[in-house]
């Protein structure tokens, strides 16, 4: 059989940065830090560079066939993915020093609800991506979670309204009967106005530490949903709503808000050696989104 890759040269010289094969739809078991084994559905990106000028190309087969292997027969975890970029530059002697692989997978989760405890899934769009470049391996975990933010300006704006309401009702200095007042606030002239809330999307990402030997998927999503207070919710009942609410009107956030929230939280991590958050406030206000960015801040890092 011909075999153009090994037999035939470039027909234009060039090293090349990454070459490989993109959205290979593959079957996974994923193993994470506190959680049993998971089977996902993954896209996964595999690469290397191709450091030979005058090679025609690299092997994609071997890259396919080394996915295949992890996909059948291991779990990807820290120490697989290690493994796996070792490989896919083994596989390519001479042609080869530097490897990428991305993993993008749907990570379902067990949450309980606010005050019932009612548990339900949750998924949440996980990517893990492995680089081994010039001898040094880096490992990155991103993911998105969703949650609700309510505008500080709309509350504002909103208790000025409830205030009005309530002269408009009692007057300013009259002497008000605490049992009307209380019945009167159970009306919707009691609460005249509301903010305006949003399903809003916090997207980190993470540089996992060389001491970390686990995926930290749950670490990484408690530590994001802790520091905003409003994950959306799987199974609801009437008290979890009411929880909701007062947890909302009790973190109103600008996206601003959120950022910081977040900024804050992942330094507290030491393990991870850097991150980067953008946050979506996908509003109800306006047609479009509010968005903040933020890096940890490390010198040749992450960049906004
Ligand atoms: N390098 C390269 N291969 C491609 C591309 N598009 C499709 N292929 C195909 O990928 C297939 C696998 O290539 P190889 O890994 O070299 O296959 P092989 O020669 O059977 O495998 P080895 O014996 O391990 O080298 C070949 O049939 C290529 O034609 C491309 O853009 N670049």
């Amino acid at each position: 059989m011909p075999d153009i890759a090994n037999q035939t040269k470039a027909q234009t010289e060039g090293a090349l940065d990454w070459v490989g094969m993109s959205n290979i739809e593959m079957p996974l078991v994923v193993g994470a830090a506190n959680e049993p084994e998971r089977p996902v559905s993954a896209l996964v990106d595999a690469f290397v560079n191709l450091k030979d000028p005058k090679a025609k190309g690299i092997h994609m087969s071997r890259l396919y066939l080394l996915l295949e292997d992890l996909s059948n027969n291991n779990v990807l975890s820290h120490q697989s993915l290690s493994k796996l970029l070792h490989d896919f530059i083994d596989s390519h002697e001479g042609l080869a020093d530097q490897a990428y692989v991305k993993f993008s997978f749907d990570y379902h989760l067990r949450r309980k609800a606010l005050i019932s405890k009612k548990p339900g899934w949750k998924a949440y769009p996980v990517t893990v991506i492995g680089r081994y470049d010039h001898g040094k391996l880096y490992l990155q975990l991103g993911v998105d979670v969703p949650y609700s933010s309510t505008c500080p300006c709309s509350a504002a704006l909103a208790r000025q309204l409830i205030q009005d309401a309530f002269a408009d009702q009692f007057g300013t200095d009259a002497d008000v009967d605490a049992e009307m007042v209380h019945r009167w606030l159970g009306t919707t002239q009691g609460i005249v106005a509301t903010p305006h809330s949003q399903r809003s999307i916090a997207e980190v990402k993470v540089v996992m530490g060389e001491e970390i030997s686990e995926l930290p998927i749950i670490a990484l999503v408690d530590a994001i949903e802790e520091a905003l207070q409003t994950p959306v919710q799987a199974a609801v009942k009437r008290e979890d709503e009411q929880e909701f609410a007062r947890l909302n009107g009790q973190n109103l956030m600008f996206c601003e808000d959120a950022a910081r929230r977040l900024q804050h939280a992942l330094n507290q991590h030491k393990e991870f050696s850097d991150f980067w958050v953008r946050v979506n406030h996908y509003e109800s206000l306006h047609a479009h989104d509010a968005v903040s960015i933020t890096t940890k801040g490390v010198p040749g890092g992450f960049k906004s």
